[in-house]
């Protein structure tokens, strides 16, 4: 039975697809409140609350994937979640509506001092004078950070008659013509706005980035909005604009610490705050749940994932199209790291045919899990693969060959050991299946899988029929087997498949026998 824990208030109608297979038990309680079975989980499900430190990855071993219902995923250490081989997703534009939507409620509010003439007329009070504002038509709005959100801010402010201005260093000039916004640098922007609203997400870049410096480049009587990450704008900072009246308003949904607590900005009469909820609709949570139910789904059903914030993503077509390389190329890694049992500097591949053609980000790293797997402790998958061979001082490279070479597709794997180099090729036939078809230096044809036996020995007559002997006598029986020979009485040999894996001893046998160089077990 798959477990899923859900740790943070979630869309029950967007969790319906886990909650209604019954392979699944999905569990809704806090971390805190499942402590003792936390190793019990496959899966973990959060919004911005819970917080997915190293630690919580560390007291859940069993984890394979974090799922974010939302956007940010600044409360996952996405690089632990990286090494400990768990993906994460998140569900990337299910909430963008209802945050846009916010954040125009937000400056409406905020221009129109909405919530403080709400407060006013509740305790009774019928002060008109007190409460004028100004309009939006007009006004020079200043987005910084054009995604998904500040886009979709962009077209409902146009709506409202205003002029948009935007800094994005990564929004190309085709995206902004299209979208018909004025592009501008972050000072151009700081310069000409009358009201600032930022959509980035919080990274090193942007912590901070609206602080002392920048706030004295905006206009006196400027308005600051944040729907996105506490911190972009800096609250310390924005205290003392305020103070000094540079600052005509501020409106927030998000804050440095969540909750604030008693934080000095609350105390301003001209500071509108919301308590984080941007995404907080129905219909924002319905999707967002939806989409991490359906990707985890996904995911746990063996299929390709396309939100994730750690792996290369891939469509359905692109998954079906490099499905069976995959597979060859995982077990060609492991195949190739239980022959060269000695460190390993370099893996080259080369993607030859039909293959050189698909997305091969994939391919190569189930074939380096597939590699490293016989030789580290830890999870090792397509997650975390690449980084662990990094670590490891593992270099790896792809080439790639419209030639086939004889075959319709091939992998060609060749891995630089300390001492000795070794090369194996692969190809995958449909309706036939995956065959290593060059081993060490000879052309054979055997299929990569069960348990492997690799004799290397002199071509000469009797040597098929003296292991053949010594595994009968041992009560081994042989499924299938392959040879391959360089020329006539040189060096040969066979791949024979077994129905069980020999032990140690049955080894030493067969290393013993005269004009036999090597023996391999390979278990696949
Ligand atoms: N308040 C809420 O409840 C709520 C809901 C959803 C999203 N969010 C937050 O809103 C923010 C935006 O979300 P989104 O879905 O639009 O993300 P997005 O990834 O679509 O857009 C972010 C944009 O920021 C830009 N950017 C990155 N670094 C920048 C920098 N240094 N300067 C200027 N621009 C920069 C990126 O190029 C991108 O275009 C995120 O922080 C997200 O977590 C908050
Ligand atoms: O990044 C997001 O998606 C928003 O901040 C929403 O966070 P929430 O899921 O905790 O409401």
């Amino acid at each position: 039975m798959v477990r899923i824990l859900v740790s943070d208030a979630m869309s029950e109608e967007g969790l319906a697809p886990l909650l209604a297979d019954p392979t699944i038990e999905v569990v809704q309680k806090k971390v805190t409140e499942v402590e003792n079975e936390l190793d019990t989980f496959d899966a973990l499900l959060v919004r911005s609350a819970t917080k997915v430190t190293e630690q919580l990855l560390q007291n859940m071993p069993n984890l394979k994937i974090v799922g974010r219902a939302g956007v940010g995923v600044d409360n996952i250490d996405v690089d632990a979640a990286t090494r400990y081989g768990v993906v994460v997703i998140n569900a990337p534009n299910g909430n963008t509506i209802s945050t846009a939507e916010h954040t125009f409620a937000m400056m409406a509010s905020l221009v129109r001092r909405i919530p403080q003439a709400h407060i006013s007329v509740k305790s009774r009070e019928w002060n008109r004078s007190a409460f004028v504002g100004v309009e939006l038509f007009g006004k020079h709005l200043g987005i910084i950070g054009f995604g998904r959100i500040g886009s979709e801010v962009a077209k409902r402010a146009r709506a409202f008659g205003m002029h948009v201005h935007v800094y994005d260093p990564f929004l190309t000039k085709a995206r902004a013509e299209k979208i018909g916004v004025d592009v501008c640098t972050l000072d151009e922007l700081l310069a000409q706005a009358d009201i600032i609203t930022v959509h980035t997400p919080l990274t090193k870049e942007t912590k901070g980035l609206l602080g002392q410096k920048n706030l004295a480049k905006t206009k006196k009587g400027v308005y600051l909005i944040n729907c996105a990450r506490g911190g972009i704008i800096d609250e310390q900072a924005l205290v003392s604009f305020l103070e000094n009246g540079h600052v005509a308003g501020v409106a927030l949904d998000v804050f440095e610490q969540e909750p604030p607590g008693d934080h000095p900005l609350l105390s301003f009469d001209n500071v509108i705050v919301t308590p984080h909820l941007g995404a907080s609709t129905i219909e924002a949570q319905v999707n967002v749940a939806t989409q991490v139910a359906e990707e985890v789904l996904k995911f746990l059903q063996g299929k390709p994932v396309t939100s994730s914030i750690n792996l290369p993503t891939l469509s359905k077509d692109v998954y079906e199209k490099i499905q069976a390389f995959y597979t060859l190329a995982r077990k060609m890694g492991i195949v190739a790291s239980q022959y060269m049992s000695e460190p390993v500097q370099e893996i080259a591949i080369t993607y030859s045919g039909s293959v050189a053609d698909l997305e091969t980000t994939f391919i190569t790293r189930s074939l380096l899990a597939g590699f490293l797997k016989p030789r580290v402790a830890s999870t090792v998958n397509e997650v975390n693969a690449a980084m662990i061979a990094k670590e490891r001082g593992i270099a790896f490279s792809e080439k790639f060959s419209a030639n086939g070479n004889d075959y319709n597709n091939s992998i060609t794997l060749t891995v630089y050991g300390e001492n000795k180099t070794f090369t194996m090729k692969g190809t995958h036939i449909a309706h036939y299946g995956d065959r290593i078809v060059h081993f060490n230096g000879f052309a054979i044809d055997f299929a990569p899988e069960g348990h492997l036996l690799y004799i290397q020995h002199h071509d000469k007559p009797g040597m098929i029929g003296k292991v053949g002997n010594i595994l009968g006598d041992h009560q081994v029986n042989i499924a299938t087997m392959q040879v391959g020979r360089q020329e006539a009485g040189g060096k040969a040999i066979m791949m024979l498949s077994l129905d069980k894996p020999l032990d140690d001893a049955l080894v030493e046998i067969l290393e013993k026998i005269d004009d036999i160089d090597v023996v391999k077990r390979l278990e696949v």
